[in-house]
């Protein structure tokens, strides 16, 4: 499956312009990240690719087809979990799974439902009511009815909220493992989500793309310009700290900036400092 998206852009009825000349091409197989901070624009991005929203300007091609026309096909090959997620309370987690196959008009349904069922670790729960679930089981459930059916493209919108931290990884695992032959867009602000997994990353920040490559590309790019240094009155200023650990010899501080200052001792970024560094570099959020 092939997306291309054109100088979109969009812009609410109120005025705000959410995204601002987003050209990209998305190709499968591939698990890429959308990353950048709240109010970005990753869930407009999002409910533009699923034909959720109209853009204000630009188009989103699948397959060499405009999206208007195939909105249909492109839904019968969609796996969508939006960020709000409606779930029916009094259904039990088959029951409500069925529901979701029967919109999907999905033929063999009881078997992709034991299959996703079987993926998200919810045999136990089957037959619980949705009301009785914790809110990661219910995250769970959101992400089962997207693997129905086992679409080629699909769309998690920070999929991973609510679940602890071994709940995280095994999605990882579960999103690297479903991406091998799919295109998978997950967004996210959790860098850890997409560290090790995305093959590809997208930043967005303010409605506009700041970054688009490979983790080492991003990593790379931030090289020289993250440092560590003990802390002291003043020895801050112009860096944009991104932790602050106690040792024996005073409070390690590390840091990114354009240009290190020179107390900073230059360190191997992480994929969290480059995201780091680039949005800072832009003037955005710390
Ligand atoms: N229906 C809407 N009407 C008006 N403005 C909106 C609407 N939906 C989103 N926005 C605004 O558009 C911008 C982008 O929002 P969006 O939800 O796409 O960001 P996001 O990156 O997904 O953020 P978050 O992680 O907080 O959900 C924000 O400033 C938001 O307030």
């Amino acid at each position: 499956m092939q997306i291309k998206i054109d100088h979109l852009n969009m812009t609410y009825p109120n005025g705000k312009q959410a995204l601002r000349d987003i050209s990209l091409s998305l190709g499968s197989p591939s698990l890429v990240g959308l990353i950048g901070p709240n109010g970005a624009g990753k869930s407009t991005l999002m409910k533009l690719l699923v034909a959720g929203l109209l853009p204000s300007e630009g188009s989103i091609s699948v397959d060499g087809t405009p999206l208007t026309t195939c909105e249909r096909q492109l839904k019968s090959r969609l796996g969508y979990l939006p960020q709000q997620f409606g779930l029916y309370d009094e259904l039990t987690v088959w029951q409500f799974l069925d529901y979701m196959a029967a919109l999907k008009r999905i033929r063999d349904s009881k078997s992709a439902i034991a299959r996703a069922i079987a993926a998200t670790g919810l045999e136990e729960k089957r037959k619980a009511r949705i009301r009785t679930l914790s809110g990661g089981q219910r995250q769970r459930v959101g992400i089962a009815q997207a693997l129905l059916g086992t679409p080629d493209f699909l769309i998690f919108d920070e999929p991973t909220v609510g679940l602890d931290p071994e709940e995280r990884i095994r999605f990882r695992n579960l999103f690297s493992s479903t991406a091998q032959d799919k295109l998978v867009l997950l967004s996210t602000h959790i860098i850890e989500d997409v560290q090790s997994v995305c093959d590809r990353l997208i930043v967005i920040d303010r409605g506009q793309i700041l970054f688009t490559g490979r983790p080492e590309e991003l990593i790379r790019a931030a090289q020289g310009h993250v440092g560590t240094f003990l802390e002291r009155p003043g020895a801050e200023e112009a860096l944009h700290i991104t932790s602050r650990v106690n040792t024996a010899s005073g409070v390690l501080c590390r840091g990114v900036a354009q240009e290190l200052p020179s107390h900073a001792e230059a360190v191997e970024p992480t994929l969290e400092d480059a995201y780091l560094f680039l949005i800072t570099k832009g003037g955005g959020a710390q």
